[in-house]
């Protein structure tokens, strides 16, 4: 058996109140694709941020071709060959990719942006990444953003480069593209570490796993012969179920209409065009559609957070002209995908994030946010009821893990007993077990009679909780289907994603259906 290439040994990191790593062990090999796997919680980011220089670990040590390693910081670590692509990317937009990659660095002190330019295309064919390096950030898809990433770390001989949740907002394609660039850089000799909580990706691309579990680590496994199911089990000591039935129940009276919708993205492009469906208590609408597609756009809009023309009415009630306040206060709740700027303040404790948005409800939390205890027992309750790992109630909610801060922000809307709750990528970044429990949560809502509208990129999530299912394709509702269940209606909304079939006319005409018989519409308002 090869010796290791890189090796982590009991390495200890501890936060105030948070023992993060307490011997943590990772042994990686040349040539090799490993992941990391490990509850929300776990340790992963702490661990690979003490491989990239961002924190000094308490005890342990660090070798690389068996020689000691002590990495002080990021410019250490390139400087010994290891590189990271964070999961939200440090590029700048109005830079092109060439100007970005000189950027990154910056140790060389001169700005040949030509010869920049050639090592990009030299490497991306070596590769296989395709990166035109005079194409600027703000026009390129995400993945291919994720591949400048990926270069920048190249140009500069990262030999051993960790990926942090790599495929969280790609697509399909996209992520058959990395995964291929992946496989070519370890048959190159790389070493890659992928962070992620999707275990079949982790079967389909690792030769070995690490698993972690409260700071330490609790088996490294190969892939070969393991089952999602046992991987799971290793990591939450428990047998995880992978689905949620969702009981049969006759949806109550229509709680939101939405007509003729439209609104643009921030670069004034058309985003949304003339959306339409009604939803009724009780039911859960999946959207579905390739990221980009004016999903986000339309959550916004419903919940006020973006401007739109056309009629969006609760309960009957028009919330033109309403603000997002109002409009929480009028039975709205809204859980943004992009958790750290949209929905919780990072500065904030988790006990004051507990309470966000309900300064201004009048209803029976009216008072709360003026007791001190009532306060405190109110956070307790969300911390375990949605399983929140935090040190304390007084922690920094930036500091708590991706998935904890997720689950924060889940129970604080859900405990505001919405009438309508708009839900964007509630699982992203989820290990197993939580997914379990959100989803559940999401079901439970559902039987009290709340509306949802679950925005989502995953379509098993969408076909497990949705009662029905619109997609939405170049920002129209391209299809409006009925889930049944069938592998069917699987293959018709994949055909419907990727545009095949979607007239403009019959794009209108699926919004038009998307819509309740007119008259049980206006027997709503
Ligand atoms: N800067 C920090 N200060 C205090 N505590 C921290 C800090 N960074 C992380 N922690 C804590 O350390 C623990 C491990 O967090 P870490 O982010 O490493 O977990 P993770 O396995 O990457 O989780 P996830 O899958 O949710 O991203 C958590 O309890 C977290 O709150």
């Amino acid at each position: 058996m090869a010796a290791p290439w890189l090796h982590m040994r009991g390495i200890v990191k501890r936060f105030p109140g948070v023992l993060a790593n307490d011997d943590a062990h990772l042994a990686v090999r040349r040539g090799e694709i490993h992941a990391l796997l490990g509850e929300n919680g776990a340790g992963k980011s702490t661990l690979m941020q003490i491989l990239y220089g961002l924190y000094q670990a308490d005890a342990g040590e660090i070798t690389l071709d068996g020689q000691p390693l002590t990495v002080g910081s990021p410019a250490d670590a390139m400087a010994h060959g290891i590189g990271m692509v964070h999961q939200e990317f440090m590029l700048v937009r109005l830079f092109t990719v060439a100007e970005n990659v000189a950027l990154a660095d910056r140790q060389s002190r001169t700005l040949d942006l030509a010869a920049v330019a050639a090592r990009i295309t030299e490497v991306s064919q070596q590769y296989g990444l395709q990166i035109d390096p005079q194409a600027r950030i703000e026009q390129l898809p995400i993945g291919v953003q994720q591949r400048v990433e990926i270069v920048k770390l190249l140009c500069r001989d990262a030999r051993i480069l960790i990926l942090d949740e790599p495929t969280a907002v790609l697509t399909a394609g996209e992520k058959d593209r990395l995964f291929a660039v992946l496989r070519r850089l370890a048959s190159d000799g790389c070493a890659i570490i992928i962070v992620t909580h999707k275990l079949h990706e982790i079967l389909e691309i690792a030769e070995r796993v690490t698993v972690m579990r409260a700071g330490k680590t609790v088996g490294c496994v190969p892939t070969a012969g393991s089952s999602e199911a046992a991987l799971a089990r290793l990591m939450v000591g428990r047998d995880v179920t992978f689905t949620a039935p969702r009981p049969v129940q006759t949806p109550g009276p229509v709680v939101l209409q939405v007509e003729d919708l439209s609104t643009t993205d921030e670069r004034g492009q058309q985003a949304l065009r003339q959306a339409g469906f009604c939803l009724r208590a009780g039911e859960i609408l999946g959207i579905a559609g390739v990221d980009g597609n004016g999903q986000s756009e339309l959550a916004e809009a419903l919940v006020g957070a973006r401007p739109s023309s056309g009629s969006v009415r609760l309960h009957g009630r028009e919330m033109r002209g309403l603000d997002t306040a109002s409009r929480r206060a009028l039975g709205m709740a809204y859980i943004p995908a992009d958790r750290r700027r949209a929905g919780a303040v990072m500065e904030l404790s988790v006990r004051e994030n507990a309470l966000l948005g309900m300064q201004n409800l009048l209803s029976h939390l009216a008072g709360l946010w003026r007791d001190e205890a009532r306060i405190s027992a109110h956070a307790q309750r969300l911390v375990e009821t949605f399983g929140v790992r935090t040190a304390s109630l007084s922690f920094p909610a930036g500091k708590l893990s991706g998935g904890n801060l997720q689950k924060l922000i889940l129970g604080r809307e859900l405990m505001l007993k919405p009438q309508l709750l708009v839900v964007e990528q509630p699982t992203r970044g989820l290990d197993v077990g939580a997914i379990e429990v959100v989803w559940q949560a999401l079901l439970a809502e559902r039987q009290k009679g709340t509306a949802i509208v679950l925005v989502s990129a995953e379509l098993d999530e969408i076909l497990t909780l949705s009662d029905r299912v619109a997609v939405l394709y170049g920002g129209r509702i391209a299809g409006l289907f009925d889930n049944d269940g069938s592998a069917a209606l699987r293959e018709s909304i994949g055909l419907c994603m990727a545009g095949v079939g979607a007239s403009a006319s019959q794009a209108d005409a699926a919004a038009n259906q998307a819509a309740l018989p007119e008259q049980e519409c206006h027997a709503a308002h």
